[in-house]
């Protein structure tokens, strides 16, 4: 992680409300600077200061919504990457208008969730309990779908993740069960690949692999010092290990696979 920490890349994260301090401080940790801003007479400015910026709708309102649309399109001016989370995508109606909104306003570089949100962006329905996947659907296949109809990088998380452009394909199997079982590991995920993004601008398939492989190593060890005591234990040694791993230990472990 040596580069991220060197590069210390501004991510302007406008997220939801739920995890907005486990995001800063996974943010940190990792090497990164957060900040979070949500006035629509501001966001603007943040996005062009900013490395990358990410949009989390976990918590939508038509204000924070159009303010993102403000920011989105300021990064776009720049060409600074823009992450987009779908959190809960076909939960509500509301939810599916303003997912279609900011994909219509902005020019999205990657889009991260998990299997039901992808599912339900593509118009299928009844993948999503509140923010949870119920979906079986192979998860190759349903990104590379997302991938072509909406012409930007796919992340499709869960028990395998998945990046794709719908082209080029790469697998990852690190991680573990228990980041499921604490709130937000997705939304921080969200930041944390706007940051690797942030650095690696050539390579974007290849730099979200890498930033996922080594969330989920992370999450790995956090796991191995954890078992014994329980969910909490494991999300204070995940930030640590996000903290204290680097990149060159993680390597080895990364279960990565082109396809
Ligand atoms: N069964 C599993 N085994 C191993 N890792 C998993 C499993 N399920 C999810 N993960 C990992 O958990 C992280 C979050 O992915 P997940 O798909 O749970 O996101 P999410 O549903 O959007 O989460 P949240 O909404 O809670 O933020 C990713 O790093 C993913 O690889
Ligand atoms: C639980 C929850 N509800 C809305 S956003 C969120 C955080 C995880 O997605
Ligand atoms: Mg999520």
């Amino acid at each position: 992680m040596s580069t991220l920490r060197q590069q210390n890349p501004l991510i302007h994260c406008m997220t939801n409300l739920v995890v907005t301090n486990f995001t800063a401080n996974g943010l940190l940790a990792i090497g990164a600077s957060p900040v979070m801003a949500y006035a629509k007479e501001e966001t603007h400015e943040m996005a062009e200061a900013a490395d990358a910026l990410l949009l989390n709708i976990g918590t939508p309102s038509e204000t924070v919504v159009e303010s993102m649309i403000h920011a989105g399109q300021a990064a776009n001016k720049k060409g600074t990457p823009v992450i987009l989370d779908p959190v809960g995508a076909g939960a509500t109606s509301f939810r599916n208008e303003m997912i279609a909104r900011i994909l219509q306003h902005v020019d999205i570089t990657l889009i991260r969730g998990n299997a039901g949100e992808i599912a339900a962006i593509l118009g299928e329905v009844g993948t999503v309990k509140g923010v949870d996947a119920q979906i079986k659907t192979d998860p190759v296949v349903l990104a590379k779908r997302a991938a072509e109809e909406l012409k930007t990088l796919i992340v499709v998380t869960g028990e395998q993740d998945v990046v794709t452009d719908g082209s080029r394909t790469v697998t990852i199997k690190n991680g573990h069960e228990w980041l499921t079982r604490v709130v937000g590991t997705g939304c921080l995920l969200g930041g944390v690949l706007a940051a690797y993004l942030a650095i690696n601008r050539d390579d974007k398939i290849k730099a979200a692999a890498e930033g996922l492989a080594y969330y989920g190593v992370a999450a790995e060890r956090a796991y191995a010092k954890a078992s014994d005591r329980g969910v909490a234990s494991f999300q204070l040694e995940f930030l640590d290990a996000l903290s204290t791993l680097s990149e060159e230990e993680a390597e080895s472990f990364y279960r990565m696979e082109w396809l």
